[in-house]
């Protein structure tokens, strides 16, 4: 197979791995809590101008990857690369919720090093698009989760970036601005041939946006190409996982749970190597 230009990609990602701590409900010492895959050696790399889809079952690590590929949180063992503008979240995450929704904007674009003219510019656009009004005078904390969705996705359209994350920020806002949410976003596939990453519950959603299909499992890449083929074989395995009833579907869960704990020595490890 023909080796593509890295440059080609808009992300590559290495054997990337990602361990939370789990809290141990009957020792509160810090030491006997348990670490767990939240995502386990996950390798992919995504064309630029590529619409890929993240399915997985709830807790299998679809926003631990938006949180990794955005920046957001630090990889563990692995590397992701990104080539283009930093990718972006469209989502409350990232939002300060003291501050108003306005101010937001600001400490946003400031970040990202823009100008104050450009600032203004964005500014702008956040009004038109999010249709908050007065609410981007109040603090974020008062926003209900739909209107800190608008604020969110809004921001990140108006910066721009080549890259884009879109995390369930659909799934909260209400039907008309899902609308013009995914309206805008096929406007930016298709004129401006931006790269997406698009986490949705709604394999009907996914199929009619995507072009490619990642579903993460367990923590794990299960399977990555044509959105249609991945979206069919996630599909076939919810199927099989509602089929599965009481102690028979615990089971199952548990198992798939086991393969996420780091094994004894490796916890040992890791232990070793944060405090060394
Ligand atoms: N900050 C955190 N600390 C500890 N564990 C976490 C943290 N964030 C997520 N997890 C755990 O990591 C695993 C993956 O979570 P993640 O939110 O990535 O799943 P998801 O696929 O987005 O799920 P959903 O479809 O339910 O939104 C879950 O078991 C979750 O409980």
């Amino acid at each position: 197979m023909e080796k593509k230009d890295e440059k080609q990609y808009a992300v590559v990602a290495d054997h990337v791995s990602k361990i939370y701590e789990l809290r141990n409900k009957d020792n509160q010492h810090k030491s006997a809590n348990k670490r767990f895959y939240a995502l386990k050696d996950v390798s992919f790399q995504i064309e630029k101008g590529d619409v890929v889809g993240i399915l997985g079952t709830n807790g299998s690590g679809k926003s631990t990857l938006s949180l990794l590929l955005s920046g957001i949180s630090d990889i563990d063992t692995g590397k992701i690369t990104v080539h283009g503008e930093q990718a972006l979240i469209a989502i409350n995450t990232g939002l300060n919720m003291q501050l108003t929704g306005l101010e937001n904007i600001k400490v946003k674009g400031a970040l990202m090093g823009l100008k104050k003219k450009e600032i203004e510019a964005i500014t702008q656009d956040v009004i038109n698009f999010s249709e908050l009004g007065d609410f981007l005078y109040q603090p974020v904390k008062k926003y209900s989760s739909g209107m800190k969705s608008r604020l969110g996705f809004s921001i990140s359209l108006a910066l721009d970036p080549d890259i884009f994350i879109v995390d369930e920020a659909l799934s909260v806002g209400d039907k008309g601005f899902a609308k013009k949410c995914l309206d805008r976003m096929m406007q930016l596939r298709n004129d401006k041939g931006k790269t997406i990453f698009f986490i949705s519950h709604s394999l009907e959603q996914v199929k009619n946006f995507c072009t490619t299909g990642m579903w993460i499992e367990g923590g794990q890449l299960r399977e990555i190409g044509p959105v249609n083929e991945v979206a069919e074989h996630y599909s076939e395995y919810v199927d099989l996982l509602n089929g599965l009833k009481g102690k028979e579907k615990q089971k199952f869960l548990d198992e798939k749970f086991k393969k996420r704990l780091l094994p004894k020595e490796e916890k040992k490890g890791f232990l070793k190597k944060i405090f060394s």
